[in-house]
């Protein structure tokens, strides 16, 4: 008997973005800061957000649908994982990646056709300027993606302080660090480790601030600087996170490259993101992450353990491997051959 093919997959895939776009408003909305507070029946929760009656129930029984909140005797709580990791006050947070995906690129990939068509970026400035220099103008919006990059890497960040052989190395920059959520976890992790940050100079104060909440600022220091222009700070171990994949392959392998060169014989440069798979077929977020960096920046892309693995072997590393961190995150590390 043939099997008849079911349809059901490919609605449920084509009209997810439903289902993205009530989580992104109810983060949007402050519903799961609300209810962190306590369960609210339907009337005080609607009208403390403001909601108009006329969908307010249908908007929260989707949650609980969803299973953000859940809902007894006609009061709405949070659901366990919603009120750990979306409730702004708490220090789990990661809701900033999902802030940014609302305010923008939830607008920006309604024009990924056009994007696949050109091979231009869509995001708010389509022209030549600097992805960073026209977010950095704009100081709410830098303080803004900064904390989002803290959610994007607070899984990888545990996992690189527990999976890295940290006891053979004193000292490490993060290049490229943004709020710094990467070194405060490692520090904090090896209290014999010291180190910090390297990134543009208006990311300076926001790393500061972060660094010092976690008690951290004796051993974690903030280098200011462009990657491209200035030489990387001298470290035992170097590491570039969410990086690579803004760029072009040129600027790609000019940054490993120029960690090779301010790495001491044995250092160790570790790079991580949503590394494709080899036979790029299984990691739909590193490959969607990927048409996320055709339409966000002017050349970057996405790439596979084995690139990066080439890149740094072309720049002079004698070693190199590949391990998986969480969940779409692994690592790639390059060690410089010791004297
Ligand atoms: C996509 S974020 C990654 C942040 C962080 N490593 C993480 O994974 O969460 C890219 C970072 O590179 C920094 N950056 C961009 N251009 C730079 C440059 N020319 N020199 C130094 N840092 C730069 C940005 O400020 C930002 O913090």
């Amino acid at each position: 008997m043939t099997v008849r093919p079911s349809p059901e997959k490919l609605l449920a895939l084509g009209m997810s973005f439903w289902n993205a776009k009530a989580l992104l408003s109810a983060v949007e909305l402050g519903v799961f800061d609300a209810l962190a507070e306590g369960p609210a029946d339907l009337e005080s929760l609607r009208t403390r957000l403001g909601l108009h009656e006329r969908s307010a129930r249908d908007f929260f029984d989707a949650l609980v649908a969803l299973k953000l909140l859940e809902r007894q005797d006609g009061d709405y709580r949070n659901a366990p994982d919603a009120d750990f990791f979306l409730v702004r006050a708490r220090p789990s947070y990661v809701g900033g990646l999902l802030e940014m995906a609302n305010a923008r690129l939830y607008e920006s990939w309604g024009h990924l056709t056009e994007a696949l068509r050109t091979g231009r970026r869509q995001s708010e400035n389509k022209d030549d300027s600097d992805f960073f220099a026209a977010l950095y103008a704009d100081p709410a919006r830098l303080r803004g993606f900064l904390a989002a990059m803290s959610g994007v890497s607070a899984g990888a960040a545990n996992a690189i302080a527990g999976k890295f052989p940290w006891k053979n190395y004193k000292s490490f920059v993060d290049v490229g660090v943004a709020q710094g959520m990467v070194p405060v976890t490692i520090a904090r992790a090896h209290p014999h480790l010291s180190g910090g940050g390297f990134d543009l100079p208006p990311v300076g104060p926001i790393f500061e601030e972060f660094v010092t909440a976690n008690g951290l600022s004796e051993r974690l220091q903030f280098h200011a600087g462009d990657f491209f222009k200035d030489a990387l700070p001298q470290t035992d171990v170097i590491i570039m996170g969410h990086i690579l994949h803004d760029w072009d392959l040129e600027q790609k392998r000019l940054l490993v490259k120029k960690a090779y060169d301010a790495l001491p014989a044995g250092g160790a440069l570790i790079v991580y993101e949503a590394l494709i798979d080899d036979d790029r077929r299984q990691n739909a977020f590193g490959l969607l992450m990927s048409l996320n960096m055709l339409i966000e920046t002017l050349g970057g892309f996405d790439y596979t353990g084995a690139d990066c693995q080439g890149w740094m072997t072309e720049a002079g590393f004698s070693e190199t491997r590949v391990e998986h961190l969480v969940g779409p995150d692994s690592m790639v590390v390059g060690i410089k051959q010791a004297e």
